[in-house]
């Protein structure tokens, strides 16, 4: 296999808007030319506020949407435009979990029938019989026992339907698992469940992880590297702990310090003003019209991804000038103790329920 799983290089969508009887649509540019790498193994994190793209960027990794623009690699075959059989590996080797597990799931469907389905589709040479001892495995595999096969999801507590959704993206043999905010659904202590077994199974099944976050705790918790996403683009990329410990790119540092997902909007004084519109973004640099550091070469040229230490890369002109020890600039004047300590608090359940979590301890079915 290749060392990297996901290769995406110049990645664009754009989506026509607005358009109406003689009225010429607009251009929406919700990924406006993202390079990307995946390492094989690894958890990947993509981050932003809402409507900077992350969902678009996963539906352009798993081909669900045609990019306007770019190339997409996975495990080293091109997947930019491919259809028929190709397109069917590409959902095989790629496998989706989904936010809310209560509606990606129909409810008139047993567990059997819901893990069995792909199974029909990707294996059809199975037996009845071969396929529900299948199902039992997978079952068995997140966590579930065989006998709740013939259950439906109305029986299952949230997490148990995650761990369904789980099985049911794992039957196909995936090489790379994409989440899209894959715990936000779920509570607290279940949520530290789910990150163990998506850990869990990463290992064991040599699998690759690519998760999409609003919530830093969770992406802190369980990824390897993260890409800071903007506008339709990625701002910053790295290892996890470069990224929290040293961000250079002032909207990193901005995200940081207000966290969003984890504490109240009006606590979110890290970040001045309204994201720009899609439609119509900003010349240059994307973020230029909320940075404190922005000046008028910031508005001449999209900055490029430099290499920057700690095997991190920044698309900011101005990063070396700003220096990585500049992140207080960034943060809120007067709540972020507040912020920080709820931060905290959250960061503390999350690895209070973790301890607790031990093999056979999982939620029992209501
Ligand atoms: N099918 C579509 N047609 C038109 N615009 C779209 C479409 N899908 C997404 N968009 C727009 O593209 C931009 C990026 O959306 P996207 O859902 O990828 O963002 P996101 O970062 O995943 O947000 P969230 O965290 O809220 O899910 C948004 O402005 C959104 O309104």
């Amino acid at each position: 296999m290749n060392e990297n799983v996901v290769e995406a290089h110049d990645l664009a969508k754009r989506f026509e808007v607005g358009g109406g009887f003689m009225k010429e649509p607009k251009l929406l540019h919700a990924v406006d030319g993202v390079d990307l790498v995946v390492r094989k193994g690894e958890t990947f994190a993509i981050v932003g506020e809402s409507g900077c793209g992350k969902s678009t960027l996963a539906r352009l990794l798993m081909r669900l949407i045609e990019p306007t623009e770019g190339t997409i690699r996975i495990d080293g075959r091109d997947m930019s435009d491919v259809s028929g059989r190709d397109l069917r590996a590409l959902r095989r080797d790629v496998q989706f979990i989904f936010q809310d597990p209560f509606s990606s799931l129909n409810p008139r469907l047993s567990v059997a029938r819901l893990v069995g389905e792909p199974l029909e589709a990707h294996r059809p040479d199975m037996s009845a019989k071969q396929r529900r001892a299948e199902v039992a495995r997978l079952l068995r595999q997140v966590g579930l026992r065989p006998e709740q096969m013939d259950r439906y999801p109305h029986e299952f507590s949230g997490g148990q339907r995650q761990r369904v959704g789980i099985a049911r993206a794992l039957a196909s043999g995936p090489k790379v698992l994409i989440g899209d905010e894959p715990v936000s659904a779920l509570d607290v202590s279940v949520q530290a469940q789910v990150v163990n077994l998506l850990s869990d199974l990463r290992e064991t099944l040599d699998l690759t992880l690519i998760v999409i976050a609003h919530d830093l705790a969770v992406i802190r918790q369980m990824s390897d590297r993260v890409a800071v996403m903007y506008l339709g683009r990625i701002v910053e990329t790295g290892p996890t702990d470069t990224i929290f410990e040293t961000p250079r790119h002032p909207y990193t540092r901005a995200l940081l310090s207000a966290i969003p997902g984890a504490v109240a909007s009006e606590d979110r004084e890290g970040l001045k003003g309204e994201t720009p519109s899609p439609i119509d973004p900003p010349s240059g640099c994307h973020f230029r019209t909320r940075c404190p550091h922005a000046i008028d070469a910031c508005a001449k040229a999209r900055p490029p991804l430099e290499d920057a230490p700690g095997d991190a890369q920044v698309a900011c002109i101005r990063w070396r000038e700003i220096g990585a020890s500049d992140v207080a600039e960034a943060e809120p004047p007067a709540r972020t103790d507040g912020a920080k300590a709820r931060f905290e608090l959250y960061r503390k359940a999350l690895e209070s329920a973790d301890n607790k979590v031990t093999e056979n301890q999982q939620e029992t079915t209501p």
